[in-house]
């Protein structure tokens, strides 16, 4: 069955491989599991709820309208932190391929959490496509104004907590030269290390990240994860290390950050508008490649 649909959740398994296969709730349209071969791809804590209750801490929540806190904006600076796809409960609008097994979701203002959509009372579609190849999982977005008259302002980005072994021999690559926004010191540099390592809590957006770069998670010399992206220039990566994970009461083992590294493809940099009508579409690929260091441009 390449498709389990439960009231919870929905599974897709990869019709040529039972040990490939991806968990998708339907609150948030949250993803908080890949598998590929048996052996898990994404971080999640252990105590995550998964009962609608709170986001998910870990897999890849979806940020939506709003990423962060805002300040300025009339409506947006009423939504709580990252916005409110992530706290909705969204609907299954089935299978629509067998071969990779992919699915669908949707999202809309009439059934999203209402305690947030009065808060922000915009009209808008969200389909979110998940596909499961052998050895890929490509997570799309196709947002769309559904309004007559009104523009639609927001963000979006996938919020992806990726596995890894051991934060400390961890390096990103393929950053080198990007402006970055350092969201702890409140400050912009251009970064000029070579690769990204980490030694204490970290928590920046790369800005107007080409899309031909491919950013790639190694471990100790060797590629564990690679992400490609589509119409999504920012880059956020984050690590809470040992004091915020302390205060995260859904954050545990509270080790838990050694074996996490969240890089988060968006739009958050500033604002995507859409007038009435349109429609914007973006994805995140992640996937196995050989090591390839891009150099700076
Ligand atoms: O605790 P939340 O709302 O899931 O956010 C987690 C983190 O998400 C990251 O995207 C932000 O850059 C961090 O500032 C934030 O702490």
């Amino acid at each position: 069955m390449p498709v389990r649909e439960t009231e919870r959740e929905v599974v897709l398994t990869h019709p040529t491989d039972d040990t490939t296969s991806v968990h998708i709730l339907k609150y948030g349209a949250t993803v908080y599991s890949w598998k590929l071969k048996s052996e898990e791809q994404l971080w999640l804590s252990t105590a995550a709820k998964l009962d609608g209750s709170k986001p998910v801490r870990g897999g890849i929540p979806l940020v939506f309208p709003v990423f962060g806190k805002n300040e300025t904006d009339e409506y947006l600076s009423k939504l709580p932190q990252h916005g409110l796809a992530r706290n909705s409960t969204w609907e299954f609008l089935g299978q629509t391929k067998e071969n990779p097994p992919t699915a669908q979701f949707g999202l809309k203002p009439e059934i999203s959490n209402p305690e947030l959509t009065k808060l922000w009372p915009m009209d808008f579609l969200l389909i979110l496509t998940v596909e499961l190849g052998p050895d890929y999982l490509k997570t799309a977005i196709e947002v769309e104004n559904t309004s007559s008259s009104k523009e639609l302002k927001f963000n979006w980005l996938f919020h992806t907590y990726f596995r890894i072994e051991d934060i400390e021999g961890t390096m990103v690559s393929n950053l080198a030269g990007m402006k970055v926004y350092d969201q702890l010191l409140k400050e912009s540099y251009v970064d000029k290390h070579p690769v990204v390592t980490f030694n204490e809590e970290t928590d920046v957006i790369y800005q107007n990240v080409s899309p031909e770069r491919a950013i790639q998670i190694v471990d100790k010399g060797v590629q564990i994860h690679t992400l490609k992206r589509y119409n999504l220039p920012d880059t956020v990566v984050w690590n809470p290390w040992v004091e915020k994970s302390r205060g995260m009461a859904d954050f545990e083992p509270k080790t838990g950050y050694q074996q996490m590294i969240c890089i988060e493809p968006g739009h958050v940099h500033d604002f995507v508008t859409l007038a009435p009508g349109k429609k914007w579409d973006a994805y995140q690929l992640l996937c196995k490649e050989e090591l390839k260091y891009q150099a700076i441009q």
